[in-house]
């Protein structure tokens, strides 16, 4: 019983050491062959030699609370990543941890061929201080330039410029001074204030732990030396008490605590407080430590529950802060965005974004630039390609507390999440608001929907009718609304060709453009509905997250897919307007079903089979299910 009591407080004591040493973050970045696992799996070792028994007490930890089995889970020591997590989503990120005198250290030592870019942005994204990795024989290559580029947009201004493989240019010193002099140019382009360049053989040893005798020329620190000593700057400003509320924990009537990670600041009982984005104000009753008892303050980075004096209704996702510094809310912003997806951000398209706890639908609604991250170029752009960046207009469908990402990474950093696929498919950082959320209200109108169907005495309903061109869309809506307003019926047709005409008649076919005609199309048919029509919208419509979002708009059983059914081979058969030939002969580029792709609906409510039926009993089909 002793024994274990001893043995517990040793370990107490080890982790109130722990606790009091500070914590760098760090991540390494450069080429594929720059030396990088060389140099980690160097420093760890060297480290482990010189304080075994601390790493031998942290190997223990991990192994009764981790998830890898008998390896160190590095990423326990972690929150930075929660978001990812909760996704499911692996990212190919080893956390390292290791620890010296006065320090520890997490390094997260990401891959570095290009389409790892993903990986890059997940570390830095946490991290204080980037040390980049550069051959000394190749000098600044196209990944240095990227990985500082990023590096730099998620907040990072530290970097330890590691000049790796000295010993195989003879530890020349004018090679060294060169690669330096580039790298502090590149530094000022991108606003990383503190460079420290260190002459190093990550293999030999030279300048790792103690400086080498082979560069008496170099009188700075050793690696080891400056990691333990960097000084980093705090992150932002003050910015107040923030807690994004992971969870409402309510186990009984009497209790509800609101938990989560404190973002910035410090609180206290007595606090005023503010729920955003409501803006209700109450004050902090309890706050209580993750081990269950009452604390008298809490400060950044500690998981808390908080009680507050009044009952205010509050959820996942919204953000308690301090009511005398509250955060701003906003649905605009502008933003830098770093795409990662396979397939292209396109406007218009929406998107999960997830910031801080809080997941919404968002989308791009313009490019303002996209960004060469080699030569910091601003480039027209109507889409972004993987691992490209670009600065965006974004539209979120509902208000959220934000920071500025230089004031505050937890509330200015946010991802994009393909609704399909589940995957995280962007990193962006927030710039500031394009307007307050609360500038513009919804107008209320005495007569609504309810009223001017009544008077109508109809349904409001949106009959969506997608399908390849010639598939029969057009003839298909043509004869129910023909029907329909012989029955006394209110109808309207959206057609692509007319509409494209009109509203629409500066876009194209190129994916955005079509993107962008399906949105204003179907706000269009929105606002038909609210004023208590049918209405037939006939677009090719060929991608389902555009379909996918037109039926968002729209209440249940408002909205009717009907896939207009008919083979690539007949459509193409009847050419009745000779568009296919011309798009087979190459003059049509983007043809859907030719050369741009058409996505089968999943789950149309109506499938209308053009070979099989006729027009007249498929536009019946319609009718039947628009009456129901
Ligand atoms: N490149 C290309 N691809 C597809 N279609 C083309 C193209 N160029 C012109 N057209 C004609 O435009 C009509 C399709 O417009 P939509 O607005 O319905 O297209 S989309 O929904 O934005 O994909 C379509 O009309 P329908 O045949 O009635 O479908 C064509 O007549
Ligand atoms: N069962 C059917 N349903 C609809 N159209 C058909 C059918 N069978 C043949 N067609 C013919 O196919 C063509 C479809 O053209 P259209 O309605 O303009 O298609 P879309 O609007 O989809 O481009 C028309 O000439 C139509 O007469």
């Amino acid at each position: 019983m002793n024994a274990e009591r001893n043995a517990s407080a040793a370990v107490a004591a080890y982790l109130q050491q722990h606790e009091t040493r500070g914590l760098l973050r760090f991540i390494t970045c450069g080429s594929v062959d720059d030396g990088k696992s060389t140099l980690i799996g160097r420093l760890l070792v060297e480290t482990r030699g010189l304080f075994d028994d601390q790493l031998a007490a942290l190997d223990g930890d991990s192994r009764r609370h981790g998830t890898q089995g008998d390896a160190i889970d590095y990423a326990l020591l972690l929150d930075g990543l929660q978001a990812e997590r909760e996704q499911g989503i692996t990212i190919d990120v080893a956390y390292r941890f290791f620890g010296i005198q006065h320090r520890r250290f997490i390094v997260a030592d990401c891959p570095g061929h290009e389409q790892y870019t993903r990986n890059m942005a997940t570390g830095a994204s946490t991290a204080d201080l980037a040390v980049v990795l550069v051959d000394a024989r190749k000098g600044l290559l196209t990944q240095t330039r990227r990985h500082s580029y990023i590096a730099a947009l998620l907040g990072i201004r530290h970097v330890l410029l590691a000049v790796n493989k000295m010993d195989l240019v003879e530890y020349d010193q004018a090679v060294f001074e060169g690669i330096r002099e580039s790298y502090g140019v590149l530094a000022g382009q991108l606003g990383i204030d503190h460079v420290t360049a260190i002459p190093l053989s990550a293999l030999e040893g030279d300048n790792l732990l103690l400086r080498s005798p082979n560069t008496p020329w170099y009188q700075g620190p050793s690696v080891i030396e400056h990691l333990e000593g960097v000084q980093i700057q705090p992150h932002g400003r003050d910015v107040g008490f923030r807690l994004p509320v992971q969870w409402v924990n309510r186990p009984h009537q009497d209790f509800r605590g609101f938990v989560g990670t404190i973002a910035s600041g410090a609180v206290k009982p007595g606090d005023e407080v503010v729920a955003l984005p409501s803006g209700r104000r109450s004050r902090v009753a309890r706050v209580i430590a993750a081990g269950g008892d009452d604390a008298t303050a809490a400060s950044a980075d500690q998981a808390v529950t908080l009680t507050l004096t009044d009952e205010l209704d509050i959820s996942r996702g919204d953000v308690i802060a301090s009511a005398a510094q509250p955060a701003q809310v906003a649905d605009q912003f502008a933003a830098h965005l770093l795409w990662m997806g396979d397939q292209p951000l396109l406007p218009g398209r929406p998107y999960w974004l997830r910031i801080g706890t809080r997941k919404v639908s968002a989308s791009v609604t313009e490019i303002k630039h996209r960004i060469d991250v080699n030569t910091q170029e601003q480039l027209a752009a109507k889409h972004l390609g993987l691992n490209e960046v670009g600065y965006c207009n974004l539209h979120l469908d509902q208000p959220v507390a934000f920071e500025a990402y230089v004031d505050n990474r937890a509330l200015g950093g946010f991802i994009l999440i393909d609704r399909q696929t589940n995957a995280t498919v962007g990193a962006g950082t927030l710039d500031f608001a394009l307007r307050r959320a609360g500038n513009i209200h919804w107008q209320h109108v005495d007569v609504d929907k309810a009223a001017r169907a009544r008077s109508k005495a109809q349904v409001p309903r949106c009959a969506w009718f997608t399908g390849l061109s010639g598939s029969g869309k057009s003839s298909i809506a043509n004869l129910v609304e023909k029907r329909l307003h012989a029955m006394g019926h209110h109808c309207y047709i959206l057609d692509g060709d007319n509409v494209r005409h009109g509203l629409n008649k500066d876009l194209g076919f190129t994916d955005e453009d079509r993107v962008e005609n399906i949105r204003r199309v179907a706000e269009v048919a929105r606002l038909m509905v609210d004023a208590g029509l049918i209405v037939l919208v006939s677009f090719i419509s060929p991608f389902r997250a555009e379909r996918r979002m037109a039926r968002a708009l729209f209440d249940v059983d408002e909205f009717i897919e009907v896939f207009v059914s008919t083979p690539l081979e007949v459509a193409e058969g009847r050419d009745v307007k000779g568009l296919y030939a011309k798009a087979r002969a190459g003059s049509i580029p983007n043809f859907t079903g030719i050369d741009s792709p058409y996505e089968v609906p999943e789950r149309a409510e109506l499938v209308l089979d053009t070979v099989e039926q006729t027009p007249e009993a498929l536009a019946q089909l319609v009718i039947d299910r628009l009456l129901e």
